[in-house]
């Protein structure tokens, strides 16, 4: 009996005519705060995308709490931010959380929870439209965190935010896990992967690593996680030659 929240088998995508993740395998841990980084390209949002279900797959199998990805049933048990928000921009905040409450049928109080876990509690009532970058990302936030899903696939949610946000979001994001919500987060920026529990780290299409930021740092005998990637990658390069 495994504690896998989602299991990746020999994943692979194509995008625009060539393969752009190849062969990738991983479980990301119930209740737990997985990071998925590496380098812009390097096929972080195509693995969120196959996750979360939306994404047509060349090959291998992708099973979300049991379920192969884009079941059904898993509606409602997967939250997930994309980069790029979606959310209307002629609406203010609180009534996109009720369209879209309304839309996964969460409760109406949980408009008022998210809004204040996001902490957009001043700009409940501004149009999207008149939000800042760092706003529109939350509110994007808040719209995955409606009905408390099982599953929060979080791609790179504090891009554009300051550090006291990014902070006060990352206790969040700990908090939830706590309370047992997996959580995959994406994130280029590698200060961000010391806060997870477990990172996969990936380039050019390919896993280099699965580990605890601990493990990470013995293996490579870095105390520094970017210089650990940096290690990782010419380990690989050597192995290559
Ligand atoms: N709609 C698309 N059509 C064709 N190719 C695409 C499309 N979307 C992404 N790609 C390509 O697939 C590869 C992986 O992209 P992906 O968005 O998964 O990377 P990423 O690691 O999430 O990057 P970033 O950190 O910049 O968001 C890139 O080479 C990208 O150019």
């Amino acid at each position: 009996m495994t504690n896998s929240a989602v299991t990746v088998d020999g994943l692979r995508v194509r995008r625009g005519g060539r393969e752009v993740v190849r062969g990738v395998s991983f479980e990301v841990t119930a209740g737990a705060v997985t990071g998925l980084l590496g380098p812009s390209g390097c096929g972080k949002t195509t693995v969120m995308r196959s996750i979360v279900g939306v994404q047509i797959v060349a090959g291998g199998r992708v099973s979300v709490l049991g379920e192969p990805a884009g079941s059904r049933s898993l509606r409602r048990e997967i939250g997930y931010a994309t980069q790029d928000p979606a959310v209307y921009a002629d609406l203010t905040v609180t009534e996109a959380l009720r369209y879209f409450a309304s839309i996964l049928r969460a409760p109406a109080s949980d408009v008022d929870r998210v809004v204040a876990e996001v902490g957009l509690e001043e700009e409940a009532h501004s149009l999207i439209g008149t939000l800042s970058g760092g706003e529109h990302s939350r509110a994007n936030l808040a719209i995955a965190l409606l009905g408390r899903p099982r599953l929060l696939v979080l791609d790179e949610p504090t891009v554009g935010l300051d550090p006291v946000l990014r902070d006060s979001l990352w206790g969040l994001f700990r908090s939830l896990a706590a309370a047992g919500t997996t959580l995959l987060v994406s994130s280029h920026v590698m200060d961000e992967a010391a806060r997870c529990d477990r990172l996969l780290l990936m380039r050019d299409g390919r896993l280099l690593t699965d580990d605890t930021p601990a493990g990470l740092r013995v293996r490579t005998g870095t105390a520094d996680l970017e210089q650990a990637f940096l290690h990782l990658i010419r380990e690989r390069q050597a192995a290559r030659s």
